[in-house]
């Protein structure tokens, strides 16, 4: 992701967002062509002018009103081109970050977790951005060059000694604009780079804000925050004073040109090989030519900066997507019979050449009942949830849905089957009841409030000035409450296999009994797996499974574990320590 593909290749991504629009970057440029033909006829006309002086028969306002004329033509044109290259270059940067956006939710889930979020979003926000100038800048840039090689064709026509000292210094301002440009573009990729980092570092940083207070790190994390900050800034600046530089070396060069020009024209008109009045028409288009060329250099530098960040944004692009379509086997009939989930000899790994999370799992989890899983931390449980979940897929062996193996059903099909309750119950932005609906979103009211009764938050939401509607961003709404709400969020229309990864932290009273009595009720009638994390889930399951090192080492109920596997001893051990709640249960009795 980190590797800038080569220049040529940026440009055609560079066009390849803007190619879809290119009718009306068609109609711009024919637009621009027009704008420079009317800038270019002006010196004409002003000769006219100045040759119709002094003769009688030739009326001054003809040439006069010709001026005027293309005056407002040219405005009226310039004008129109403004305005539909401008709203071109939105719909590029609108295109863009709708496809980057979409990108995001289709790609594999490691591919977003495996970048920081801020840097993700960076990409949609300010990258996306830089695009709009840049899409201009390719018309601008064609109409640009245009202007110039008319320009210099008309200064030929007038004198074309003069036009020789032209060249000679547009050649000069030119191989000076080339040979500084590409370090231009350096410092603006390595600015917005900056960006993405600052980005990264922010979003990741805010979110652990109360940890930073706790650690009073505020002052540390605000510094290495705005390293990065500082660091866009200097790549900035340093884009800034080589813009500078090429900018004052262009336009001096010019000036000097026109001065000597003014020179050589005036010896040459004062031994007659030149009219005055072409000396004059020729003076404005070289006092025009500064028009083309410093378009030329924005045009440039604009495009330099844009195809960083269509490079950026083409990265978004190759990352790997979640395949829409099942399998080869699609046609394998499930059978309600199978156990509703099946591990065969299933080995996964996050990474070529890394260790293996998991390793020969054998599982089958029954339609009914609940299946815990312990282990020692880093033992593989989380990659177990992820490869039910199709997070990640199996290195070898194969995990089956109702005895047909996932590969022959969509990474949709399967999730629709499943419920999953994360760990750290995040909440989505919105109200509690766009997160309750957020899994089936036509679900009734009666559903919503029968869930609310069975987590027990129906007094709590009863309490709250809008109910339903208080947004979850407010702090209204405790950590147990919120988990009780991603637990409604799972249950909300009964799962197949509800899937939930337990808080490692202690949680109130009333969220330990409505997670207790869902997974009871959920397990009655359905598949229940929990990664528990606390010792009244494991007393409950049917059926517990022990994970170390990404290997089952043990299996069984609770007692027939205690009784035969040292780790599961130790694991429960070390849960009833963790419990400093007094349990309904007592532990000796299991
Ligand atoms: N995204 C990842 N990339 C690379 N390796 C990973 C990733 N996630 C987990 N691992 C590795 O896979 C192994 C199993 O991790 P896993 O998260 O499944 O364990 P766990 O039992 O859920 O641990 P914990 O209880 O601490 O959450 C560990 O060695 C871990 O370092």
């Amino acid at each position: 992701m980190t590797v800038p593909p080569p220049r040529f290749a940026r440009l055609r991504t560079l066009v390849s967002f803007v190619a879809p629009h290119r009718r009306v970057l068609v109609a711009g440029f024919l637009l621009g062509l027009l704008a420079s033909a009317v800038g270019l006829a002006t010196p004409l006309v002003t000769k006219w002018v100045i040759d119709t002086l002094g003769q009688d028969h030739a009326p001054l306002w003809r040439p006069v009103g010709v001026l005027l004329a293309l005056v407002v033509v040219g405005a009226a044109i310039s004008m129109w081109q403004w305005v539909i290259m401008g709203t071109v270059a939105e719909k590029v940067v609108l295109d863009a970050r709708v496809s980057m956006i979409r990108q995001y939710f289709a790609a594999r889930v490691r591919e977003i977790t495996g970048r920081p979020t801020g840097e993700l979003v960076t990409r949609v926000t300010s990258d996306a951005g830089l695009l709009h100038s840049a899409s201009a800048s390719l018309v601008g840039l064609l109409n640009s060059s245009l202007a110039l090689v008319a320009t210099l064709v008309l200064m030929g026509v007038l004198d074309i000694v003069l036009l020789g000292l032209t060249l000679a210094s547009v050649v000069v301002v030119g191989a000076i604009m080339i040979t500084l440009m590409p370090a231009i573009a350096k410092a603006q990729e390595a600015a917005q780079e900056s960006v993405g980092r600052l980005g990264g570092a922010l979003e990741g940083t805010l979110r652990a804000i109360r940890t930073v207070k706790a650690s009073r790190a505020e002052v540390r994390q605000t510094d290495r925050i705005v390293a990065d900050a500082r660091d866009s800034a200097r790549h900035g600046i340093r884009a800034a004073r080589r813009t500078a530089t090429v900018w004052t070396i262009s336009w001096t060069g010019i000036q000097l040109a026109i001065i000597v020009i003014l020179g050589l024209g005036a010896w040459r008109a004062d031994r007659g090989l030149i009219e005055i009045s072409s000396l004059i028409a020729f003076l404005l288009y070289a006092f025009q030519l500064m028009g083309p060329i410093s378009e030329l250099t924005e045009n440039v530098t604009n495009l330099q900066a844009g195809m960083a960040a269509a490079a950026r944004i083409q990265q978004v692009a190759a990352m790997e997507v979640e395949p829409r379509s099942p399998g080869a086997s699609a046609a394998v009939p499930g059978s309600v019979d199978a156990p509703v989930l099946e591990f065969r000899s299933v080995t996964a790994r996050y990474a070529p050449g890394t260790e293996p999370a998991v390793r020969g799992i054998d599982l089958i989890v029954p339609r009914r009942g609940h299946t815990a899983i312990v282990g020692p931390s880093g033992a593989g449980k989380t990659t177990l949830f992820s490869l039910i979940l199709r997070f990640l897929e199996p290195e070898s062996g194969e995990v089956l849905l109702d005895g047909r193996p996932y590969g022959s059903f969509t990474h949709d099909e399967v999730r629709s089957r499943l419920a999953y309750v994360e760990q750290e119950t995040p909440v989505v932005p919105g109200t509690i009841r766009d997160n309750l609906l957020f899994t089936h979103p036509d679900a009734t009211e009666a559903e919503v409030l029968a869930v609310l009764r069975a987590v027990r938050l129906d007094d709590k939401i009863d309490s709250l000035a809008e109910g339903l509607d208080t947004s979850l961003t407010e702090n209204e709404v405790s950590g147990g409450q919120r988990q009780r709400i991603a637990l409604a969020r799972a249950i909300l229309r009964t799962p197949d296999v509800l899937l939930l990864d337990e808080a490692t932290a202690q949680v109130d009273g009333l969220t330990e009994a409505a997670l207790h009595d869902c997974i009871r009720e959920r397990a009655s009638s359905g598949a229940v797996v929990t990664i528990a994390h606390r010792l009244s889930t494991v007393l409950d399951a049917d059926t517990i499974v022990v994970l170390d090192e990404g290997r089952i080492r043990a299996r069984g109920t609770h007692a027939e574990l205690l009784a035969g596997d040292a780790l599961y001893r130790k694991l429960v051990e070390a849960l009833r320590i963790a419990e400093t709640r007094p349990h309904p249960t007592p532990i000796g009795a299991v």
